[in-house]
């Protein structure tokens, strides 16, 4: 079988997850070396879900189904200040750590490719790191009148004009009072004083609250997803 695919190692997750992990791409121009997927621990593949050739050829490679995921896109025409919005500082960071470890109970960090704690300590990193401006620029809270954390917001440039939220919840006792909406709208107005005219998100296709929070704040579904691995 010839396969029109290259293999990258994914060194931030090998350094973090302690596994031997890469990704496949579709590369018209390169043929895959078969034995090199069984170099790695984990191979991972992003399939679009329309590009079923792609979907039959990595299931003839034994590669398993992990998860669907759904892109959306907000157009950023609004943006006011929310009260009870405060951007994260460092002594934030423990609770974050705690609210984000228990926040993702969808994850295609999990078993058998990973091990049981490895999503919840890899969101709490993502969260803290957040806050330090690395890998996402900056994380805003959400806080009642009595300064109690009740959700966060992740948030990164890409480009000269776009961004995407990295991660976003609500704390479970906070949940159903319209907290998750005011992150939402939190993350427009970040972007428009940013200006920045896009804002992406991406989440679960399992994940049926979030997808209804993006859609009723006026996200469009842009492209849906397969994570398959090997
Ligand atoms: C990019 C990513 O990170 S994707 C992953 C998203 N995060 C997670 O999955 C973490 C776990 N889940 C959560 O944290 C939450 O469920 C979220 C973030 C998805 C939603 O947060 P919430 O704060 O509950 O959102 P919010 O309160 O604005 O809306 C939730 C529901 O409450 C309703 N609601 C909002 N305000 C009120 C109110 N005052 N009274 C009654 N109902 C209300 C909304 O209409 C909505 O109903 P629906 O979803 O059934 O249509
Ligand atoms: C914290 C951090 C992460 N990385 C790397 C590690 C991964 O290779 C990517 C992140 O991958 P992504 O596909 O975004 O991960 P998830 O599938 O967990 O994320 C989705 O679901 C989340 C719940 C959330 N909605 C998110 O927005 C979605 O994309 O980044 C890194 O290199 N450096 C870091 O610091």
């Amino acid at each position: 079988m010839r396969v029109h695919a290259s293999i990258k190692t994914l060194d931030w997750e090998n350094a973090f997850f302690q596994r031997n992990s890469a990704q496949l791409t579709w590369d018209a121009s390169a043929t895959l070396d078969l034995a090199q997927l069984d170099v790695f621990d984990v191979v991972q593949a992003k399939v679009d879900s329309q590009q079923t050739t792609q979907l039959d050829t990595l299931q003839q490679l034994g590669f398993r189904l992990v998860e669907g995921e759904a892109d959306l896109l907000l157009a950023v025409t609004v943006g006011e200040r929310q009260s009870g919005i405060r951007i994260a500082r460092p002594e934030h960071i423990p609770a974050l750590r705690t609210a984000a470890g228990a926040a993702f109970a969808y994850s295609r960090f999990r078993a058998p490719w990973y091990q049981p704690h490895d999503s919840a300590r890899f969101y709490a990193q993502w969260i803290e790191n957040a806050v330090r401006g690395t890998f996402d620029n900056q994380c805003l809270i959400a806080h009642d009148e009595q300064g109690k954390l009740q959700g966060f917001v992740s948030l990164r440039e890409l480009g000269v004009d776009e961004a995407r939220i990295g991660l976003l919840a609500t704390l479970p006792t906070a949940q159903g009072q319209g907290v998750g909406t005011r992150l939402m709208l939190a993350a427009l107005d970040w972007c428009r004083a940013r200006r920045r005219n896009k804002l992406r998100v991406a989440t679960q296709l399992s994940n049926l609250a979030a997808m209804r929070l993006y859609l009723r704040c006026g996200a469009t579904l842009e492209s849906t997803a397969y994570w398959l691995y090997r």
